[in-house]
């Protein structure tokens, strides 16, 4: 353990990259697979058992490997309750990871899809937020995503339907992103939705940069003026962009085991993370898709300590980064600030 680790457990975070699909684990996806008689795969010795489903998680080749084990275990979803109970133990795990304010990703098209309503997708999550708001004082907003390999007409329907149940207007949903295959698949084939997110004062992000080059990142920003880019890690590769980025203050979410799952870079200290610090890129740090990537948000912030070795100044500066790049009231800002202010009062001893 290093002699940080203390430090970075009190440290109050905000998650902003977390599919909340992606912390479906193994046990529970077994487990539901069962209880909603739904048939995984025969034909693939992966799901023999839930070690030998875990066993392959540590063996992605890359975002598409990953992905398709991604969708095979989502269908164990079927009603309210079960993501319900996916929602609330993501927000347990959060919570004891000092996670203050969380902004999920959810997929609903690849639930529509497959014949569960919009709605019942929402009904669980919302519930979720509602009990772990209550429960452990966890703040929450819910960042409905396009599925980047469907069309530009199959994201209109669900923007339809989300803003037909009023869930913009109300608040219920607060901005919306765009995930899955990247590469061949750029943003600007969703403008259109992406201008009417803008124009109904939505907020918008986007995955950009994974696997993709640094022009999906520009693309994202021109073309579907997204005010946060998801992943990012290829900004490094036009410097004049990154400059711009961090004039603007856009905030890139970060998320280290991923990118080293799914094979964007060897290890954790590929990252650009020391060139993010050093030409003021805000970004914050998180999981992803934690139940298959082999840790929650903790485990990749003691990723990056072990692989840049921060000080507390610099970690204070991701942490605020990570509370102003939040889409929550200016308020809940507040307060968070001064949470880690006195975390850092706490650790100012520290080296
Ligand atoms: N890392 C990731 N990239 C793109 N789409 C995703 N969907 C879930 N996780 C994703
Ligand atoms: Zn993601």
């Amino acid at each position: 353990m290093s002699n940080f680790t203390p430090f970075l457990a009190a440290l109050p975070k905000c998650e902003h990259h977390l599919h909340i699909e992606g912390s479906l684990s193994p046990a529970t996806l077994f487990k539901l697979a069962k209880s909603n008689n739904i048939a995984l795969p025969a034909d693939d010795p992966a799901f023999q058992s839930i070690e030998t489903l875990q066993a392959r998680y540590e063996r992605f080749t890359s975002l598409d490997d990953f992905l398709g084990y991604y969708y095979i275990g989502m269908r164990t979803l079927l009603t309210v309750s079960d993501f319900e109970t996916l929602g609330y133990e993501y927000f347990q795990k959060a919570h004891a990871d000092g996670v203050h304010h969380a902004e999920i990703f959810f997929d609903p098209q690849a639930h529509t899809e497959r014949g569960v309503a919009y709605n019942t997708v929402v009904e669980g999550l919302t519930a979720a937020q509602r009990r772990a708001e209550a429960d452990f004082g966890v703040t929450s907003k819910l960042i409905l995503c396009f599925l980047r390999h469907m069309t530009a007409d199959e994201a209109g329907k669900t923007y339809q339907e989300a803003s037909a149940l009023g869930h913009f207007s109300d608040g219920t949903v607060a901005g919306i992103g765009l995930d899955s295959s990247e590469v061949g698949n750029p943003p600007e084939i969703f403008r259109e939705v992406y201008m009417s997110a803008k124009d109904a004062g939505l907020r918008r992000t986007a995955h950009a940069g994974e696997e993709g080059d640094s022009t999906y990142i520009s693309r994202a920003l021109d073309l579907c003026h997204v005010e946060r880019i998801d992943h990012g890690i290829h900004l490094v590769d036009d410097m004049e962009l990154l400059k711009r980025v961090a004039a603007n203050k856009t905030l890139i979410t970060m998320c280290p085991l991923s990118n080293v799952r799914l094979r964007c870079v060897t290890k954790v200290a590929e990252l650009p993370i020391r060139t993010f610090l050093d030409n003021g890129v805000r970004f914050s740090i998180n999981s992803d898709d934690p139940a298959y990537f082999g840790g929650y948000i903790l485990d990749n912030y003691l990723a990056v300590q072990d692989a840049f070795t921060l000080n507390v100044a610099e970690w204070k500066s991701i942490a605020v980064a990570a509370i102003e790049g939040s889409w929550c009231e200016d308020d809940r800002k507040a307060v968070l600030l001064k949470k880690v202010d006195e975390c850092v009062e706490q650790f100012a001893d520290l080296q």
